[in-house]
């Protein structure tokens, strides 16, 4: 079958397909951040309605992944990283995307309204409305600084663990909002860095396309000089106790000094982008540890 025959008439896609339509990697560092989000707050949910609310996180950002890629299906197209997904790659037709989006937005956010509480539903969807419409549609393609915005959609879930156990928020899961949110330019910018010819042959006007790497390299070090600041925060303000305060130190520590090589770096050949690699995947499991350190932290304090 020629590539254009693939495009036009769709294979019939498979449940892997609709898994691949969620982005499952990205998925779970959502729902880990949602769960500490969840086990830290005051008070009490059953097991069933405390799984629920987190199923309700995992498919609710499955769905805004899946109407990420039925909007995006010809950008991703242009990208090696994402031509093989569902729809660039012709097993799925648009449609099928728009449809699963859609329903598994509302399925989301109705059993999260229905079996935990209707603020934590309510920014659920805002959540998955930020994603689709503010960071998907409007800023990526026009603004280099559409993940410095459009990233907030990925630092809603603490937020909505939270608020399905109280029904409201508090200063704790606000800093840690604010966290993921000073996080993900750092994280987004040092892959943007070695697949940035991708995102050149999209037409996606990412930082290091317009401009360039040097910019990239010191607006890296800004953006972790502020996360640093935001993961000390609870510390200061006593809202975590030592087991945190000392993981902060040391995980942040270590962010640093990534975050200083590749500022520091002049390498201009991707494939040679070794700095850049260690800072994106080290920023991956820097937010697992930081938030786990949340959850022993006050474990510690209970006991
Ligand atoms: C607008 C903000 C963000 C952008 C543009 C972005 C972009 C990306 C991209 C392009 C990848 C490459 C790998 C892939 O396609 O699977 C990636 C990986 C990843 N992102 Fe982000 N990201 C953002 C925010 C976040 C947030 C808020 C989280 C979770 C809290 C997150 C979690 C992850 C994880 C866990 C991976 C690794 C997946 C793997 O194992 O390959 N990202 N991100
Ligand atoms: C709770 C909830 C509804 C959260 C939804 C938001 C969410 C999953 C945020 C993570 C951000 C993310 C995957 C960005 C990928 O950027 P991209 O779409 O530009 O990446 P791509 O180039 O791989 O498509």
């Amino acid at each position: 079958m020629t590539n254009e025959t693939a495009s036009s008439v769709p294979m019939p896609a498979d449940w892997r397909d609709f898994v691949a339509l969620t982005k499952p990697r990205v998925m779970t560092l959502v729902v880990f951040t949602g769960l500490c989000g969840l086990l830290v707050a005051p008070g009490h949910l059953s097991p069933i309605l405390a799984f629920t609310a987190i199923l309700c996180i995992a498919l609710g950002a499955g769905a805004a992944g899946a109407l990420n890629q039925w909007y995006e299906a010809d950008r991703d197209a242009r990208m090696k990283r994402t031509a093989g997904r569902p729809l660039p790659a012709g097993r799925m037709d648009r449609q099928s995307a728009l449809h699963f989006g859609v329903g598994l937005s509302f399925f989301s956010v109705l059993l999260m309204g229905f079996a935990t509480n209707w603020f934590a539903a309510f920014i659920l969807a805002v959540s998955i409305l930020f994603y689709v419409f503010v960071y998907t549609i409007w800023l990526k393609p026009r603004t280099a600084q559409n993940i410095v915005i459009g990233g907030a959609a990925g630092a809603f879930p603490p937020l909505i663990g939270w608020a399905a156990v109280t029904g409201d928020v508090a200063a704790l899961p606000v800093a840690l909002f604010m966290l993921i949110f000073f996080w993900t330019p750092p994280h987004f910018w040092a892959l943007a860095l070695f697949v940035r010819m991708d995102y050149a042959n999209a037409g996606i006007p990412m930082l290091p396309v317009v401009a360039g790497e040097r910019t990239t390299r010191r607006q890296i070090l800004f953006y972790t000089v502020i996360m640093a600041a935001a993961a000390l925060a609870p510390v200061l303000l006593r809202l975590t106790g030592l087991v945190y305060g000392l993981t902060a130190l040391i995980a942040t520590g270590i962010f640093a000094v990534l975050a200083v090589q590749v500022s520091l770096s002049h390498e201009t050949d991707p494939a040679q982008m070794r700095a850049e690699r260690r800072l994106f995947k080290y920023s991956v499991l820097y937010l697992f540890l930081i938030f786990g350190a949340v959850v022993v932290d006050h474990w510690v304090k209970l006991a």
